[in-house]
């Protein structure tokens, strides 16, 4: 299918209110879209449903799938953007949201001092105008700029309209091998990634490690864990260890492995539960799907391979793999009717400096205000 086609495809979903999801993988041109045939609202029963998933960070509520089966799915190769201009925003926070987040995160370095927990990642809601802005050229100005993410843009009438561009992947699983990565760590992108990190961010980013690794022990085998790297997503660096292995088990039970996994360390924290229940009493918002996961579940692939045996005809083998693709829904905004919501946070430690916090919140916001210019 042509870029044209494609984007005026999603276009004509989004003008009569039917849900899709379009999105581009890590480092791919393929841009897919998953157009939903009717308006009905789907949830994830148990994790074996094939579809687009789109999860929120509170377990306790629904996930919502746009299933396969009643919906159209349509690829193109890659979508040309026509506007590439990106300029610096020019928005402005109010001093009151900088002295509600600085408060916060005070209040989670007091909780961790007083041993209630040793992580937990705090975030806020920053508003900003979206008046006049076609959501589809959004998109297309997320592909281009964030290539090497998790590029997206979902939208369902009874829930709303998200764009994002995440580098966190959650999970991805082929049969039964699977890969993770803990992501956390954050510093500004100086013109290289040879830089060095505080014992403060090394600690975060370790904090995740271990939680994915000690919970993913008793599902797993061959467990690998990569040294520690350096990462760019758009503007920033981040820390990264590839964790990767198999599952034990079917993907039917992908649920299990979720539930051991989300929320991770790198967007809740850690012991799990406690932060959990620090940020819905403490943050004053609701995150929705922010810090949610999203993507690929359960997808059908096929592979076919010639064994290459001589003097045997049609010696190719094909075989289908259960298929997902999950990502962390971070580096995200949600589009209302005349502004935007943009969702940021970060990980907060016993070492944590509130007001670098709050610059931190200030740079990741960048990430989705350069698109909105
Ligand atoms: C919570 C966010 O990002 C997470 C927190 C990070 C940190 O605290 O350094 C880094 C990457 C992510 O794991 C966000 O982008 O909103």
């Amino acid at each position: 299918m042509t870029s044209d086609h494609f984007l005026d495809s999603i276009q004509q979903q989004l003008v009569k209110k039917l849900p899709f999801v379009a999105y581009s993988k890590p480092k791919e041109t393929l841009v897919k879209a998953i157009l939903q045939s009717n308006s009905e609202v789907y949830v994830v029963e148990d994790y074996s449903e094939k579809g687009f998933v789109f999860a929120p960070f509170d377990t306790s509520k629904d996930a919502v799938l746009i299933p396969i089966k009643n919906s159209l799915s349509i690829e193109c190769k890659h979508v040309i953007t026509n506007n590439s201009e990106n300029s610096q925003s020019i928005i402005q926070n109010t001093d009151s949201s900088k002295i509600h987040h600085i408060n916060l995160v005070e209040k989670g370095i007091e909780a961790i001092r007083k041993e209630q927990f040793q992580k937990v990642v705090l975030s806020r809601c920053e508003e900003v105008e979206f008046l006049g802005v076609n959501p589809i050229d959004v998109f297309q100005k997320l592909l281009q700029s964030y290539p090497t993410a998790f590029v997206y843009c979902w939208y369902h009438p009874e829930i709303g309209l998200w764009l994002g561009a995440t580098p966190e992947t959650l999970l991805e699983v082929e049969g039964s091998r699977f890969k993770t990565m803990a992501l956390a760590g954050t510093q500004k992108y100086q013109g290289t990634v040879e830089v060095s990190w505080e014992n403060k961010e090394k600690d975060e980013q370790q904090f995740v490690t271990d939680f994915i690794v000690n919970n993913l022990k008793n599902s797993t085998i061959n467990l690998k864990v990569s040294d520690v790297e350096t990462v760019k997503a758009g503007s920033l660096l981040h820390l990264k260890t590839n964790i990767t292995g198999a599952l034990n088990f079917e993907s039917s039970k992908l649920k299990q492995v979720l539930k051991a996994l989300h929320p991770t360390p790198a967007v809740c924290g850690l012991p799990k539960e406690k932060a959990k229940q620090f940020i819905l009493k403490n943050e004053n918002y609701n995150r929705e799907f922010y810090t949610g996961f999203l993507g690929e579940l359960n997808f059908q692939e096929k592979t076919t391979r010639n064994t290459n045996r001589r003097n045997v005809e049609n010696n190719v083998y094909t075989s289908v793999k259960n298929v997902s693709n999950l990502f962390v829904n971070l580096r995200c905004m949600q589009i209302l009717k005349q502004n935007a919501l943009i969702y940021v946070g970060g990980g907060i430690t016993k070492d944590s400096n509130p007001v670098a916090e709050w610059q931190e919140t200030i740079a990741k916001a960048d990430i989705m205000k350069k698109v909105l210019q």
